[in-house]
């Protein structure tokens, strides 16, 4: 019994004290992906793209994005915003136009629908009943409100109205790695804790028409796709009932020097407004190989390219960047390329769906470990800040 006294009354309540430390560190048990049914094939965007913004004159701008579109490294992404949707909403589509409220209508419904459809996958193939979820951790960059994403899930999962629920707004890309060290905290601080951890993107706040005077929006517009994934984590897993499919061994978080304004939003009228100096692919590079090395040590220090990696694909760029400086072979970095390609820069998801896919390939391989035969590997987040998140992982054998 807690006795708390305010203006000089007494409350009482009970509160259930939190259980005793797992005994294991936090596994990953179950991953879902979801994404809206549209496709757009990078190869004919830029002319849907300038013909619904009614850009068509702008003929310069044009054929600089279509040459951003053509280096982009991707095939095709998935918007929820159609062209229907579009032109029933026109002021998404007139650059700086005031529109908030239409793009907040579209976002608050949809962010937490496309992630209900990625729980029911991560549910399914954890295999426990959704009444053993016990926290729920969520992040996303598109939009606010209250109570929030975390809470329209847990209503749209039936979840306990006692599960605890930690909800993250406008993390920007390395929120997909924040949901699994907070996660990782929570399921190793309480036995028996099981983590739903979601992130879930649409692009509808971020959506820009084209312009002369924002070109870093034109590159945020050739590369930003929607999409939700969300995981189970949980600390000793139940024998037969639960399959780990990787092990959360560190999480750590820095900053990175003279990097102040590279990566930025701000939520205006007319919807967050992203600028991303053309210095980002080298920031990262330059500086990441310093923090990998600390965080690498929790693993004895395997060589780069003994390791396994899930980079967000924040940009081609970017991977190539690192894989240069890290003198990585180019099956490394494969998941990254191989999710910015079927599914664009998805923002804090981007990261989940890679970890998704490099367990897909391993399978895909034959590999004897579902980090692509390696044992260790890093999940790689950056976002605005310039802010770099990274967790060291280890994989499970896959019995190949
Ligand atoms: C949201 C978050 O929190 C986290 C995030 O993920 S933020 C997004 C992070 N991603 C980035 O910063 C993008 C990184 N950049 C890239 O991947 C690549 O540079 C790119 C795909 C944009 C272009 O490919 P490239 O091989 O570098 O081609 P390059 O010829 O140099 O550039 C193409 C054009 O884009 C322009 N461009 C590139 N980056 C730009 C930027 N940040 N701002 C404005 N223009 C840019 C170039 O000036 C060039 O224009 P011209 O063709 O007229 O000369």
């Amino acid at each position: 019994m807690i006795k708390i006294v305010c203006k000089n009354k007494l409350y009482f309540f009970t509160y259930q004290h939190d259980k005793q430390p797992a005994e294991g560190p936090a596994t990953v048990l179950g991953i879902g992906t979801a994404v809206p049914p549209t496709e757009f094939p990078q190869s004919s965007y830029p002319d849907l793209f300038f013909d619904i913004c009614n850009c068509n004159e702008k003929t310069e701008l044009k054929a600089k994005f279509k040459r951003i579109c053509e280096k982009s490294g991707i095939r095709k992404r998935h918007l929820f915003l159609t062209e229907e949707i579009l032109k029933a909403n026109p002021s998404i589509c007139t650059y700086m136009e005031a529109s908030l409220n239409v793009r907040h209508d579209i976002v608050v419904v949809q962010v937490p629908k496309l992630a209900h459809e990625a729980a029911v996958k991560a549910i399914k193939e954890w295999g426990r009943p959704k009444s053993e979820i016990t926290h729920v951790v969520f992040a996303t960059t598109s939009g606010v409100n209250m109570p929030g994403a975390d809470l329209a899930l847990a209503k749209l999962l039936g979840l306990k109205p006692t599960v605890k629920r930690v909800m993250m707004y406008q993390t920007g890309c390395f929120g997909g790695a924040s949901v699994l060290r907070v996660a990782k905290d929570l399921a190793e601080n309480n036995k028996g804790a099981r983590v739903l951890v979601t992130c879930s993107e649409v692009t509808a706040v971020t959506y820009r028409a084209p312009s002369e005077n924002h070109l870093d929006g034109l590159v945020g517009s050739a590369l930003f796709g929607d999409g939700a994934a969300c995981l189970i984590v949980g600390a000793d897993p139940i024998p037969q009932l639960e399959r780990p499919l990787f092990e959360i061994q560190s999480a750590g978080e820095t900053v990175l020097p003279e990097s102040d304004g590279a990566i930025d939003g701000h939520l205006t009228e007319a919807g967050l407004i992203f600028h991303l100096m053309k210095d980002v692919p080298g920031l990262i590079s330059k500086n990441i190989g310093k923090f990998l090395n600390e965080a690498r040590k929790v693993a004895n220090s395997p060589s780069w390219n003994d390791m396994f990696w899930a980079v967000h694909p924040g940009g081609p760029a970017i991977l190539d960047q690192i894989e240069e400086k890290l003198k990585l072979t180019s099956d490394k970095l494969q998941g990254s390329r191989d999710i910015l390609s079927e599914y664009g820069n998805m923002s804090s998801a981007s990261v989940l769906f890679v970890l998704d896919q490099i367990r897909h390939r391993s399978k895909f391989l034959g590999s004897s470990t579902t980090g692509e035969g390696s044992d260790y590997g890093f999940l790689i987040g950056f976002g605005p800040g310039l802010t770099l998140e990274v967790l060291v992982l280890r994989s499970v054998p896959t019995g190949e």
